[in-house]
């Protein structure tokens, strides 16, 4: 643990090889903050304000009429989106665009689908187990033709689980943070680059947390191994999927979809 010294005013941290101001752990907080408030594509009191609109039975049987392929397009069409925000996130935090792009491109595939699944619980409405899609909220059933219930029960359980920690954007935001700029990730060619900038955003969240009496959600996150197993569930089905509509994924995924999910050498 850096060791404060000083007074508090100008308290400094000591970390093994840099010293981080307590103005520049301001300047950290700001950018984190703002990098996710202005990369959301909705505002979380928006979310919450149409909270309680549900798709009425004939909508969501609607939804499971529709055939496999169909529903399987549109919920790619939107993670593309919320992706291509994630994206936009990683660009505007500080030391991001200075990493290596191989680093960056590391980052983002390993992390991409862990931040979405941060941002879909405010998306989540923990009291009538719904979530927000295409303009309305939408119970699990509304899924079904997805053939995916296994994984949409999963991501409604983790929603259920973020939403009892009940983060603030704040909380969000650098939790996303940490979780992207991850030093462990393999294949990383310059991990230490990663690591000095992890290590500034674990100082100036437990900061954040300290002067806002929130450190008790530290051991109410979630563990990282539960995120990791919902983004391998995704992957398998995408490749059952995959078997079932040969083509498609080349064909009618987006690019940025492809490049993050679909791997080359495993083309059926
Ligand atoms: O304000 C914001 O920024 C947020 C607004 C809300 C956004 C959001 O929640 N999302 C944006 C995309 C969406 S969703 O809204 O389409 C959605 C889809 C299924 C659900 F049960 C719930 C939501 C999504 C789409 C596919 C998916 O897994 C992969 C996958 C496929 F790819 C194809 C088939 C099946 C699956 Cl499961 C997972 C998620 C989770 C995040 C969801 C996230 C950003």
């Amino acid at each position: 643990n850096p060791e404060f010294h000083g007074n508090p005013n100008f308290a400094s941290c000591l970390l093994p090889d840099h010293l981080i101001s307590m103005a520049e752990l301001d300047l950290l907080t700001q950018n984190v903050v703002c990098a996710h408030s202005e990369t959301c594509q909705f505002l979380q009191e928006n979310l919450q304000v149409i909270r309680w609109e549900t798709f009425s039975q004939s909508e969501v049987h609607g939804f499971q009429q529709k055939p496999m392929d169909h529903m399987w397009e549109r919920c790619v069409c939107h993670i593309t989106n919320a992706i291509q925000q994630i994206v936009e996130f990683a660009k505007r935090l500080n030391g991001f665009m200075e990493l290596n792009p191989n680093d960056q491109i590391v980052l983002l595939k390993a992390g991409a689908m862990e931040l979405l699944l941060l941002r879909m619980s405010r998306a989540f409405n923990c009291y009538n187990n719904t979530i927000f899609f295409e303009g309305k909220y939408a119970p699990l059933d509304l899924f079904q033709s997805l053939g995916c219930n296994d994984l949409i029960s999963a991501m409604f359980d983790l929603c259920h689980s973020l939403c009892a920690v009940n983060l603030s954007e704040y909380e969000m935001a650098f939790y996303s943070a940490m979780i992207l700029l991850d030093p462990t990730q393999p294949w990383l060619q310059e991990k230490e680059k990663v690591q000095s900038l992890h290590v500034k955003l674990d100082v100036a969240f437990r900061n954040l947390l300290r002067r806002t009496h929130r450190e008790s959600i530290l051991g109410k996150l979630p563990q990282r191994g539960r995120l990791l197993s919902i983004c391998q569930v995704h992957m398998e089905k995408l490749k059952v999927f995959r078997q079932m509509y040969p083509g498609m994924a080349w064909e009618r995924f987006p690019p940025l979809y492809r490049e993050l999910f679909v791997s080359e050498q495993e083309d059926p």
